[in-house]
Parts: structure tokens; C-alpha cells; sequence
């Protein structure tokens, strides 16, 4: 840290329903001022990727600090672009399905010195339709999901669960999907189609058991029915996944296009529907702070 100058804290107030106060005098605490100052940009919903643009190219940070959900972190993301400026996350969401991955500690005072600290995995961005990924982005009734949960009053894994049964009832699926990959074209007919950078879903189900997060590739899930006990199986990091429930695409590209337009996510962040998506694997575009192993 003592080589670091400037730090640029990103807090999301209102990601996951919780107070950050407590959080941002914890960091405030551990960065000495006078070596490290600390400039704080609370994220306002509208405009966010700009204004943390100009702020990075107003004080050219060391590091910039996440506060926030995953879709705090793809802003972040997205802002410090091709800049070799690491990002340390304090993963403060509903889900936090990128912390999950990362194997960020549950600690909040571990979590501040592994986003302080000098350990960092490159990790690899999904583009997809020109947005980044950098953790799950789906189609079908998890994006349904999302876009309920949106539009509900009550944040945090307790709203989530609120909408499940609703989602349910009111969901389209199955959904068509037309697939088309670097192994082929292929039609399925299913209930979610993912694009997986990572392995796990921040509720910790564990869905694509090979997938790494700087390994060059990412994989097309397609989940083709509802099966409560398969899903139950997610949930066990050793899951023996059955291929009548999820199949698994490893790929550097996708093209997938449906008959009607689904509703579709990237990183927790509705879309709205789409019909069509082009995705492709950016290796290595990031560098986030890591625990050391
Ligand atoms: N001040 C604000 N007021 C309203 N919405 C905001 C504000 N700041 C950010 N947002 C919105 O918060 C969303 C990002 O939330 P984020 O994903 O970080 O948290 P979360 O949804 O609680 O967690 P997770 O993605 O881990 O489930 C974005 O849609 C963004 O537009």
C-alpha cells in the first residue's frame, strides 16, 4: 500500500439495503490521509460510468474501491476501462456473486486489507451486445427475477426471495434459444440460458463446476426445466450436475437469438428483452485485489 498515492472510494448507498457508514469509517481508519488521500463518490443511479471517468481522470487514483453490488463493480469496471489502475471490492450487495467467486473474505476488516492489498488476479470481461460481464449475465427467468425485484419496494436477499414465487407464476418460459458457438449451431428449448464467467451464482450455487474467471474461455449454460431438487443440488460446491438439467458450452464467442424477445441480465442489472446477443471474451481486462493463497 505504501507505493499506492491516491485511492477513489465508490459507494453505492442504497446496494443491498444496508448502511455503508460503518464501512467507509473503517476505511477511512486504515488509509492515512496524509500518504493516501481518499476521495469518496457516492453512486447516484443515473450517469455513474461518466462521472467516475472524469473523477479517475481528474485525480489518477492507484486504486479504485468498490462499496457496492455487482453492478456497482461492472460500473467501476467499465470506468477504469483499459487504465491499469487495480480494483479493490468491498462487496456491500444483495447477492454478491462476484465476492463469491473471488473467494473475498466474509470479514469486513479482511476485506478492506485484501482491497488494499498487493495480491491480484487478472480476470477475464465477457462483452456482450457492447456491455461488460464480469460475473453472470442471463436470459430467461432469473432476468425475470431482476426485473420484479426492480420494481419491488423491499432490496436486499429478502426482496429476491419475495419475488420468487410471483416470478414463477407470471414467467413466459420455456423460452426457444438458437445457439451458435465455436462447437456448432444447436436449437434448445429451456428455462435460463447463462453466460458464465465464473462458477458460482452469488447465492453460491455452484452451476458451471469448470469455470474460471482468467482462463480465456466462458460457458453457455442452458437450464432446460425447472427441477427444484437439481437446483437444491447447486448448492453443494462437490454438485454432480445431470445434463438433462444444465448443459455446458465452453466457448471464446456465442451468438444466440430467441423467436420473442426475452428478458435478459448482465450482473444482476436488467436489460429489458432482447432477442439477440453477440458475446465475446476480453482475457484479462481487469486486475482486482485478491485474497493471498
Ligand atoms: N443513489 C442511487 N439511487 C438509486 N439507485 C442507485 C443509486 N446508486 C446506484 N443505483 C443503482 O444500483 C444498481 C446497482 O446495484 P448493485 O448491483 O451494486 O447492488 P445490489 O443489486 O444490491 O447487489 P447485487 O448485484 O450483488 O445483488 C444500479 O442499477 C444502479 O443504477
Amino acid at each position: 500500500m505504501e507505493k499506492i498515492k491516491g485511492f477513489l472510494l465508490i459507494v453505492n448507498p442504497i446496494s443491498g439495503g444496508m448502511n455503508k457508514k460503518h464501512l467507509i469509517n473503517e476505511i477511512e481508519e486504515e488509509l492515512d490521509d496524509e500518504k493516501h488521500p481518499l476521495e469518496i463518490y457516492y453512486t447516484q443511479g443515473v450517469n455513474d460510468k461518466e462521472n467516475i471517468q472524469n473523477l479517475i481522470e481528474d485525480i489518477n487514483p492507484g486504486r479504485v474501491l468498490v462499496a457496492g453490488g455487482d453492478g456497482t463493480i461492472k460500473i467501476a469496471a467499465e470506468a477504469v476501462g483499459d487504465r491499469d489502475i487495480p480494483l479493490g471490492i468491498i462487496p456491500a450487495g444483495s447477492a454478491n456473486g462476484l465476492a463469491v467467486n473471488l473467494g473475498l473474505p466474509k470479514n469486513i476488516r479482511e476485506q478492506i486489507h485484501t482491497a488494499l492489498g498487493e495480491h491480484f488476479m487478472e480476470t477475464d470481461i465477457l462483452d456482450i451486445n457492447g456491455e461488460s460481464c464480469l460475473h453472470m449475465s442471463d436470459l430467461g427467468i432469473n432476468a425475470e427475477l431482476i426485473q420484479n425485484y426492480e420494481h419491488s419496494p423491499i432490496r436486499g436477499k429478502v426482496g429476491y426471495m419475495l419475488q420468487s414465487i410471483p416470478t414463477l407464476i407470471k414467467s413466459k418460459y420455456p423460452f426457444e434459444f438458437k445457439i451458435e458457438t465455436q462447437e456448432g449451431v444447436i436449437k434448445r428449448e429451456g428455462i435460463l440460458l447463462a453466460f458464465a464467467n465464473a462458477s458460482k451464482y452469488g447465492t453460491g450455487s455452484m452451476v458451471n463446476p469448470e469455470g474460471k474467471m482468467n482462463d480465456g474461455i466462458f460457458e453457455v449454460l442452458v437450464f432446460k426445466h425447472f427441477d427444484f431438487f437439481q437446483i437444491l443440488n447447486t448448492l453443494r460446491d462437490d454438485a454432480k450436475l445431470d445434463s438433462d438439467f444444465i448443459e455446458i458450452i465452453p466457448t471464446k464467442w456465442a451468438k444466440v437469438s430467441c423467436e420473442t424477445p426475452v428478458a435478459f441480465q448482465i450482473d444482476g442489472e436488467y436489460m429489458g428483452e432482447s432477442k439477440n446477443i453477440d458475446v465475446k471474451i476480453l482475457p484479462k481486462k481487469i486486475k482486482i485485489a485478491v485474497p493471498e493463497k
